[in-house]
Order: C-alpha cells, then sequence, then structure tokens
C-alpha cells in the first residue's frame, strides 16, 4: 500500500448526510413523468462518471453504457417490449391480469435518452481476483453502477425508468452486442417535475413496501423478524 494514498475519511456534515438519504429515498422508478428537454452533456457526465465509480469485483469495472438516442433504435426496441410485455400479462391469472394490463412500465419513446448498461463478460481476463468463486460478480458489480447511476440522476434532477420485458435476444440483435456482452439494464432517462412519493406500484394497488423488520434476521434464516440491536 501506498501511505499516501490513504487521507482522513472525513465526517459528512448532517446536511450531506441528509442529502445522500434523500437521494435514496426519494429515488423512483419513472415511466410517464419524462419532459421532453435533453439532458445536458454536463450533467449526463455527471451521472455517468457516478455509475463509473461503482464498486466492481477484482476493480474489473466490467460495464459499459451505450447511449441510445435514436429514434429507430428506440422504435425497435419498444416493439420488443411490446411482444413481450404481452407474454408478460398472460403469465398472471385473474384480475391481476387486467391490473397487469393497466399499467404503464416503461417510458422508452418519451424519455429522451436510453442507456443500455451491459457487462463485459470477459473485463479483466480469465481470473478475475474475487470472481474466482462466483462467476455473476462480474453482473453484480454492473447493478451497483445502474444504482449509482440511478441515485446521481435523482440529485440532478432527471428520472430514471429501468425495462426489463424485453428479451435479451432482441436487445442483442438490435444493439448489435457480441456474445461476451450481457445487457444488464436497459433505463430510460428524462428530467421530471414531478415525482411519485412512493413507489407508483405501491400508490397503483399492485404491491406494498415491506416493514424493514420483516427483512432482518439474526444470525440465521428466519430466527427472528427484528431489527438489529445497537
Ligand atoms: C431489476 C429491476 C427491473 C425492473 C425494475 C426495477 C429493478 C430493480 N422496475 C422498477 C420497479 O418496479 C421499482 O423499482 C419498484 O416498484 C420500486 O419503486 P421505486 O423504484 O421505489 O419507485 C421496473 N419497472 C417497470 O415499470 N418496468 C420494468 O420492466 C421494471 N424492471
Amino acid at each position: 500500500m501506498r501511505p499516501e494514498a490513504l487521507k482522513p475519511a472525513g465526517e459528512f456534515s448532517e446536511a450531506e448526510r441528509d442529502a445522500v438519504y434523500r437521494a435514496i429515498h426519494e429515488r423512483r422508478d419513472v415511466r410517464s413523468e419524462f419532459l421532453p428537454d435533453a439532458i445536458s452533456d454536463s450533467v449526463l457526465t455527471r451521472i455517468l462518471a457516478a455509475a463509473h465509480a461503482a464498486p466492481s469485483v477484482g476493480l474489473s469495472q466490467p460495464w459499459n453504457f451505450i447511449l441510445i438516442r435514436d429514434k429507430g433504435v428506440r422504435a425497435a426496441i419498444r416493439a420488443a417490449f411490446e411482444r413481450a410485455n404481452a407474454e408478460a400479462q398472460a403469465l398472471f391469472e385473474g384480475p391481476r391480469q387486467a391490473q397487469y394490463g393497466k399499467l404503464k412500465l416503461q417510458g422508452i419513446l418519451e424519455a429522451p435518452l436510453n442507456i443500455c448498461v451491459t457487462c463485459d463478460r470477459r473485463r479483466g481476463g480469465p481470473v478475475v481476483l474475487g470472481r474466482t468463486h462466483d462467476n455473476d460478480t462480474d453482473l453484480y458489480s454492473t447493478v451497483c453502477a445502474v444504482q449509482n447511476l440511478w441515485l446521481a440522476a435523482r440529485a440532478e434532477g432527471v428520472g430514471v425508468g429501468w425495462v426489463s420485458i424485453l428479451h435479451q435476444s432482441d436487445l442483442r440483435r438490435i444493439l448489435g452486442l457480441p456474445d461476451h456482452v450481457t445487457p444488464v439494464a436497459y433505463l430510460c432517462l428524462g428530467k421530471v417535475r414531478d415525482l411519485f412519493d412512493r413507489p407508483e406500484l405501491e400508490a397503483r394497488g399492485w404491491d406494498r413496501r415491506r416493514a424493514l423488520g420483516s427483512a432482518v434476521f439474526q444470525d440465521q434464516w428466519g430466527v427472528s423478524g427484528s431489527l438489529p440491536e445497537g
């Protein structure tokens, strides 16, 4: 280790801490609220730099960001979504099927910018530190980049919607991805004025957020559902 690379961790002021938590809690998945205005290059660069600062297995930084503005490309993706979405709707039964049909689950054409975040499965060579016993850690790293992007976008007043109702094969064909590159996230981005104050799927009665206590166990699976002590 080069000692000169170490510096005091430094404390966040209360306002800085509040801002971080605000971005986390006020981040939303956006499908309909996109404004048509272009995202400026400086804002986009900051958002992408935040994504690119994500943790990655063995520092392999396996992501790429494909910026998609072309209307023809977006129309092809939108058509692929429509096909996949019809298949998805058929998988739900009873009243859920009709309820699903009423949800808007993408803003591919309304958002001025789409970004496909991909993972290069060869990045870092055949043996990557930390990936030796879990080959999917490159994909997890890429998802970390997506989350950084999503949070930075919130702070910049830019909405992000993740569209996963797409056959990977369609994405590969339309975007010309080589076999060793996996599309991880297809994102729609645009400035927003209004945002839901809670997940839209909750506001529309599809599902509810679960209490933190139901997600936390002590020492073993399911031993208790209480919050950690401390
Ligand atoms: C991996 C993955 C994939 C998808 C999503 C998210 C993630 C993490 N979400 C968004 C999802 O519905 C949303 O995050 C939750 O409903 C919680 O809402 P907020 O993100 O808090 O607004 C999402 N939303 C949507 O309308 N269409 C989609 O295809 C997807 N796909």
